[in-house]
């Protein structure tokens, strides 16, 4: 087997001294999406940004491509195909979604010669960008923000994306039209995805496996298969 895209081993983060990760062992591998699952505060997003770069460990080690990686960097990752969506959007209110788009363009370090190639491909995977393009994403609804940062995760062709509670504050019927064209992209790509959500059901259906943190551990990894029931989703608590 191939070694994982993106590894933590016994990784421990924190804020100003106090421990969130308490040690945490997870691959992601090619071609897989790793649903992350956990209450609210169990460290998922301390997780993903520790995972990204965004943070430094206090301990252990993110292994990326089967190297360890030696420091902390949101630029090193990029350049390595790991892309977020970001808890919360992240997508700026005055903006148009065009300029969005351009700034992540940019923040990606896309050749010019390549941008409107670039931005015809996720129009393609995302359509209904299309339809509020030239709009201020401040004028948006919470699902066309969110695919507009998803959009913009995109725009790097990732081979690895890090996806963090995309669907919250969306009715439980909109996450397949927001997810659907995503896990058919990771499909037809063989990307890796580490999926965030608290909107369990919803979730398990676009995932291949899933672990379950509480207190900044992992407690539990389980394919979706084997939560088929409410009763054994509650024991995941
Ligand atoms: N920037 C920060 N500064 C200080 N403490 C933080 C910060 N961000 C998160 N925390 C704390 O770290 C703990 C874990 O938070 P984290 O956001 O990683 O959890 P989570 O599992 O993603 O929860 P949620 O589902 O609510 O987003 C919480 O107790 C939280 O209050």
């Amino acid at each position: 087997m191939s070694e994982p895209i993106l590894q933590a081993r016994s990784l421990k983060a924190g804020y100003g001294g106090r421990a969130v990760l308490n040690g945490i062992d997870v691959s992601l591998r090619e071609n897989e999406v790793l649903c992350l699952l956990g209450h609210n505060g169990a460290g998922k997003s301390t997780l993903i940004k520790s995972l990204f770069g965004l943070m430094a460990p206090s301990a252990g080690e993110v292994w990326v491509d089967g190297r360890k990686r030696t420091q902390a960097s949101v630029r090193a990752a990029t350049d390595a195909g790991i892309a977020l969506v970001p808890e919360g959007r992240g997508v700026f209110p005055s903006l148009t979604v065009a300029e969005v788009l351009k700034l992540g363009l940019w923040s990606a370090k896309v050749p010019a010669a390549e941008h409107a190639a670039r931005l015809d491909w996720v129009t393609t995977v995302l359509p209904a960008i299309k339809k509020f393009y030239a709009q201020r994403s401040g004028s948006l609804s919470g699902g066309q923000q969110q695919m507009v940062s998803i959009g913009r995760a995109l725009l790097s062709r990732p081979r690895c994306l890090l996806m963090d509670e995309p669907s919250i504050g969306l009715a439980p019927k909109l996450f397949q039209d927001l997810l659907g064209p995503i896990r058919q992209l990771q499909q037809d790509t063989r990307m890796a995805i580490l999926l965030v959500e608290q909107n369990v059901r919803e979730a398990l259906k676009v995932s291949d496996r899933v672990v379950v943190m509480k207190s900044g551990m992992l407690i539990r990894e389980a394919l979706p298969a084997d939560l088929d029931t409410n009763a054994k989703l509650m024991e995941l608590y």
